[in-house]
């Protein structure tokens, strides 16, 4: 590979458009492909994407298509920063142009609904690449966009996939770390969305920081059960695009799925809160296909089981969260004292006779 190569990035949206500045801003000749013909012109004639990063000016080195073809062609390295529910349609399209020893790495944050299927096993089954990746962590693209120092996580198990986006992306505002566990940072990106909605729900209905802390806690413990039970590493659930993503979608109105969560905390219906937004909020659907995967597994998910009734069969969000309350008692790290074992020994206390007070026992 050359030292400035070609890098496309597919997919013109607010996180696409912010990762193709970065890239451009390095250096690199980058190529924006959009869908839409007349949005490929207005950047190329004002340097602006005027819908979904109005403020970011993009620098020269960056030039949008709508020819897929041109954009796949002579590209080194590329990015696809499609939603998920169009993300094999692009990849049914772009396919016959790609070649083997392109880098492809995906940057969305969903499920497939068609088998359960993460968007690099989607990559590998389709192109048979061996150089596939994901990039994750706690990138809020309007952020990105101001230049706020940020990091993420480029998974691969090939170094130069690793290496090669550590190289295009790492700048004086944005670091890039390491990981190979593909499938654990892939799942912490798009599960995190999930609680990001019950996370806005619950500051809606004024709810505290305590409320807050016991929510980003027991998600980051529901959601390591579930990857884990899928093949996981825990520890990637420590990092990143584990818990560092899980704070931030958490706790930021900038997160279009905790403006989804504050919506519907404030009484709206969930299509008044999907249409009001404007632009993808993946852990809409990614809680309709975990619910189901978790419910076919046994993986005991009872955030995303709430989350579910309200979202889907207008349960009140509070009459959920005091049934959750008044849940069997639990473990907190189950890595280190497994549920089964909590529960094994409140059954047998519970089959004890009651403790008699010790004056009882004088006067006997
Ligand atoms: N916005 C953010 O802060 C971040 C987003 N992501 C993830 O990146 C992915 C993309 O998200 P955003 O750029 O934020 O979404 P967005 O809603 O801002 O834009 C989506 C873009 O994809 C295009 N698109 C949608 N369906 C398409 C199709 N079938 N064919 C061609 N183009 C299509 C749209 O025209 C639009 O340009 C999502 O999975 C999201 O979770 C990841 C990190 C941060
Ligand atoms: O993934 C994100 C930040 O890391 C963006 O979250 P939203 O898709 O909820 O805006």
């Amino acid at each position: 590979m050359s030292q400035m190569f070609p890098v496309t990035v597919l997919g013109g949206g607010s996180f696409g458009t912010a990762l193709a500045t970065i890239a451009a801003e390095n250096g690199y000749p980058v190529t924006l492909w959009v869908r839409n013909a007349e949005l490929a012109q207005t950047i190329n004639e004002t340097r602006y994407n005027p819908r979904y990063q109005p403020d970011l000016k993009l620098p020269e080195s960056l030039t949008a298509t709508s020819d897929l073809k041109a954009a796949l062609t002579g590209a080194e390295l590329v990015f696809m920063s499609i939603p998920s529910k169009g993300f094999a349609d692009v990849l049914a399209q772009a396919r016959s142009y790609l070649t083997p020893d392109q880098i492809l790495v995906s940057t969305t944050k969903g499920i497939e609904a068609n088998g359960f299927k993460l968007m690099s096993q989607i990559l590998s089954e389709e192109t048979g690449s061996t150089h596939i990746g994901v990039l994750s962590g706690p990138n809020l693209a309007g952020e990105i966009a101001k230049h706020q120092l940020t990091a993420t996580v480029i998974a691969s198990e090939d170094d130069q996939t690793r290496s090669r986006v550590q190289q295009v992306l790492g700048s004086h505002y944005f670091r890039v770390y390491a990981n190979t566990d593909i499938y654990g940072v892939e799942l912490g990106g798009a599960l995190k969305n999930i609680y990001a909605i019950a996370a806005g729900m619950a500051s809606a209905l004024g709810m505290g920081e305590n409320t807050r802390s016991m929510l980003v806690t027991r998600s980051l413990a529901e959601m390591s059960r579930f990857a884990v039970s899928l093949g996981a590493n825990p520890m990637t659930f420590l990092g990143l695009a584990g818990v560092g993503d899980l704070i931030v979608t958490c706790s930021s109105p900038l997160s279009r799925n905790y403006r989804v969560g504050q919506a519907l905390g404030e009484g709206r219906s969930l299509d008044e809160a999907v249409d009001a937004l404007g632009q993808v909020a993946e852990g809409v659907n990614t809680v309709r296909l975990v619910k189901h995967k978790a419910e076919a597994m046994g993986i005991y998910m009872p955030l995303v089981t709430g989350l579910y009734e309200v979202l889907f069969n207008d349960h009140d969000p509070r009459d959920i969260a005091h049934l959750m309350m008044n849940n069997q008692q639990s473990t907190d790290v189950e890595f280190v004292l497994p549920r089964e074992e909590v529960i094994k020994s409140a059954q047998k206390v519970a089959r004890m006779p009651a403790v008699k007070a010790s004056g009882d026992q004088t006067h006997e």
